[in-house]
């Protein structure tokens, strides 16, 4: 299929639906992400966006409906194998090793995705290779100085850097980001939405995130999500004038 049949979209979810039990956590929430845009899903806890990046990122099964990555039907592969295809994604929670350096941890990240466990000859080349990789995508993360200090040491706001970094080393085209601004101040803010501004050049972003203010600087598109439901999907300007959000999630502000 060539890209054209996704309308341009690298990744194209279509009509997700994830039951657990009776609830419908998502319920038929359609997105496609294009590379040099932020499409930005907001909504009020429990709304369903966490389930929906787990659906997209292959951390838990869809009850129905289809993800096509760059055309090509993915809705079954395993989380791993969606990696290496060039799905990434960062957690809500901090997933890395305190005790090992900055670069320590994003080559970790950087090796795991380039596991082959039957090559164990590659390692010391690997090795390098990983460390190349690691040194990158630290560069493009903004911590091209920080390989050296144990990860644990940093600021809240640079170990979600790092995040992005770990995230990066797997050199994934999509990136899918939970939260990345949660707990930050305002001058870490401003460092990670100057990061999105950059890193949007070269990925195709899903940003799930409750800071309403950084979601409407840097999305080019956003979704609103209430009680697993999709009821808005548009530029910035028309969702801030959406009477419908305005009453069922903005309003609450
Ligand atoms: N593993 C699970 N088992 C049962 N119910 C779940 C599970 N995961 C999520 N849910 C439920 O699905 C709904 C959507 O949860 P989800 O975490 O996706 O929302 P969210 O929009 O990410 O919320 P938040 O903004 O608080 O992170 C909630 O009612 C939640 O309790």
């Amino acid at each position: 299929m060539t890209i054209d049949a996704t309308g341009g979209a690298l990744l194209q979810a279509s009509g997700l639906t994830r039951r657990f039990g009776g609830l419908k956590a998502v319920n038929n929430v359609s997105v496609d992400l294009h590379a040099g845009e932020v499409h930005a899903v907001i909504g009020t806890n429990g709304a369903g966006k966490s389930t929906l990046i787990n659906m997209l990122s292959g951390e838990i099964a869809v009850s129905s409906g289809t993800i096509l990555l760059k055309g090509t039907d993915i809705t079954h592969l395993s989380q791993p194998k969606r990696a290496r295809w060039g799905i990434g994604r960062s957690y809500q929670r901090t997933t890395i090793f305190p005790t090992f350096t900055v670069l320590e941890n994003c080559r970790l990240a950087a090796q795991a995705a380039y596991q082959r466990s039957w090559a164990i000859w590659e390692s010391a080349g690997r090795c390098e290779q990983s460390t190349a990789v690691a040194r990158r995508a630290l560069d493009d993360a903004g911590l091209g100085d920080a390989g050296h200090l144990p990860a644990g040491s940093m600021s809240h706001g640079k170990k979600r850097q790092l995040e992005i970094a770990m995230c990066l080393a797997t050199a994934p085209q999509v990136l899918l980001l939970d939260e990345p601004l949660a707990g930050m101040g305002a001058e870490e803010t401003e460092r990670m939405l100057a990061l999105l501004q950059n890193l949007k050049r070269s990925h195709a972003i899903l940003l799930v995130e409750h800071d309403m203010d950084a979601v409407f600087r840097v999305a080019d598109r956003i979704t609103v999500m209430v009680n697993g439901e999709v009821i808005a999907s548009d530029v910035p300007s028309a969702i801030r004038s959406n009477p419908d959000v305005q009453v069922a999630y903005l309003g609450e502000h």
